[in-house]
């Protein structure tokens, strides 16, 4: 970490701390936090720390935890609400009266733009400072990295979602301008920036669908929620209410606080993660910026036909591929409906939705399908998965680099997509030395192209351990059947 950004942290906790957040697991509040020796230390429990493998910056333990401890708890008036910018900023509450049309988060995006605006003077400043500079989600993708992309919905899905950027900042420029913002921070970038604070740092309260933006709480790098939320549902009798068991933090009435708890046993120096919430990789590519190697929640979708999707009642979003490469239950179950011949569809229909095969035939035809399906997407995709594994070797290796002489000559030599990269990047650049320097933005394009190749490469190898699965299916099935 840079010597400014630990200072600004340590601000932070000491700040965090006036506010009365803190990772004391007693119940009562006013606790002293701070008392640790480490600056970064809230006091008992968690410490903020380097995860470069894993989110970067996140929360670690202090001590061993336990499974539904608490950890942190974040008072009510330290939550950074539209409510409370607005109760603290006459001039906002009236702006916002004129604008009724505008979205929750749009009217969240701007107030965190208007907040910022306001630089040294603003209540928030010690948290501001300490904002990510900038994210990776897919709103922020150019052409180049959304054609990395490779896969059709994929692009669509970053298309949608700079579209949607665009239209919501040019609904949200008037009111912008009414607040007299600095034209940087009415800009089209400074937009991406917000709404994505807003994106990936809110967390859900009841009385605002915005949400609210919770200092340290927000600290939290993510886990993805196993399959079974097991045990969990125990834990201080939170089973029967509305709270989601795929989230591990929530606002409880009773102590006027944003409460977090351990979703796992954890040992002293491990990082402690949260569940946001169940997303696939191109949601967390979207909302996030970023995404797992290994998502149990993560799915391929194959393009079906449509007599394929009305053989059975199962919903198209039900039917897909896991992470791992096996077809999903409605998937199977439709594929094995749409095989049989339909005056029997009938007859069977009870066994196909309780997801047992309906004969080996009929399982073989299945496997089939889909293996033939996958093979046919993987060969008209312009790369294959042991060029991208190349290619993403390249680019861990150009991260490292400080000069563009020396990013060039990889580049150069490696092939089309490297050589549309560099002109993309436009090879932003400054003097130094004689030395052309990666520019920032240079950098940052690098990423997106990094997270574009790790997506479609997480994608390709789906199919691949699909084919593996239906080909080993149908071989067992022939062999044991057939003799074959
Ligand atoms: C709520 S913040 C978590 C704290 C964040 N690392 C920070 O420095 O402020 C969410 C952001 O952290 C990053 N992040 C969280 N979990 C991650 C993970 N498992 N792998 C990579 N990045 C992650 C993503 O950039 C995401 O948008």
């Amino acid at each position: 970490m840079e010597e400014e950004e630990s200072k600004n942290l340590e601000k932070l906790v000491k700040w965090a701390a006036n506010l009365g957040i803190t990772d004391s697991s007693s119940s009562t509040t006013n606790q002293n936090p701070c008392l640790s020796s480490s600056s970064s230390c809230l006091s008992h429990t968690l410490s903020v720390s380097n995860f470069p493998e894993n989110g970067g910056r996140g929360l670690s333990a202090l001590r061993d935890l336990i499974k539904g401890d608490l950890i942190l708890r974040v008072p009510k008036p330290a939550l950074m609400t539209r409510q409370h910018l607005m109760e603290h900023d006459h001039k906002l509450f009236l702006a916002l009266h004129n604008h009724p049309s505008l979205s929750s988060t749009q009217v969240f995006t701007v107030c965190l733009l208007y907040e910022v605006g306001k630089g040294r003077s603003s209540w928030w400043y010690t948290y501001l400072v300490n904002l990510p500079r900038s994210y990776d989600v897919l709103a922020g993708f150019g052409e180049f990295e959304k054609q990395a992309l490779q896969v059709d919905d994929a692009i669509w899905a970053a298309e949608k979602a700079v579209s949607k950027a665009e239209l919501e900042w040019k609904e949200a420029k008037k009111l912008m301008e009414e607040l007299k913002l600095k034209p940087q921070l009415v800009s089209f970038r400074a937009w991406i920036w917000a709404s994505a604070t807003v994106s990936s740092r809110t967390m859900h309260i009841e009385w605002d669908d915005a949400g609210c933006l919770c200092p340290v709480g927000d600290l939290f790098n993510y886990a993805a929620p196993g399959e079974e939320p097991k045990g969990f549902e125990d834990v201080k009798g939170l089973a029967d209410d509305s709270r989601s068991l795929l989230t591990d933090g929530w606002f409880e009435e009773d102590v006027n606080s944003y409460c977090f708890y351990a979703r796992e046993n954890y040992k002293k120096g491990e990082q402690v993660l949260l569940s946001y919430g169940t997303y696939t990789n191109l949601e967390l590519l979207e909302h996030y910026g970023f995404l797992l190697n290994e998502n149990p929640n993560d799915k391929v979708f194959v393009s079906l036909e449509p007599n394929m999707y009305s053989s059975s009642s199962w919903p198209k979003d039900s039917q897909y591929i896991h992470q791992n490469g096996k077809p999903s239950f409605a998937l199977l179950s439709a594929l094995r409906l749409w095989a049989t011949p339909p005056h029997q569809r009938r007859s069977v229909g009870y066994l196909a939705y309780s997801g047992c095969q309906l004969s080996a035939d009929n399982e073989i035809s299945v496997m089939k399908w889909i293996s033939n399906k996958c093979h046919a997407i993987l060969k008209n995709l312009p790369t294959s998965i042991d060029e991208d594994i190349l290619l993403l070797s390249t680019i861990n290796k150009i991260q490292d680099y400080s000069t563009l002489n020396e990013l060039e000559k990889v580049l150069l030599a490696f092939g089309s997509e490297a050589c549309t990269f560099l002109e993309a990047s436009g090879l932003q650049s400054r003097k130094n030395g004689g030395e052309l320097l990666v520019s920032r933005k240079t950098k940052l394009l690098i990423e997106r192209w990094k997270l574009a190749v790790q997506w479609r490469l997480g994608y390709k190898r789906t199919l691949a351990d699909c084919i593996s699965y239906c080909d080993d299916i149908s071989s067992s099935l022939s062999r044991r059947n057939y003799g074959l």
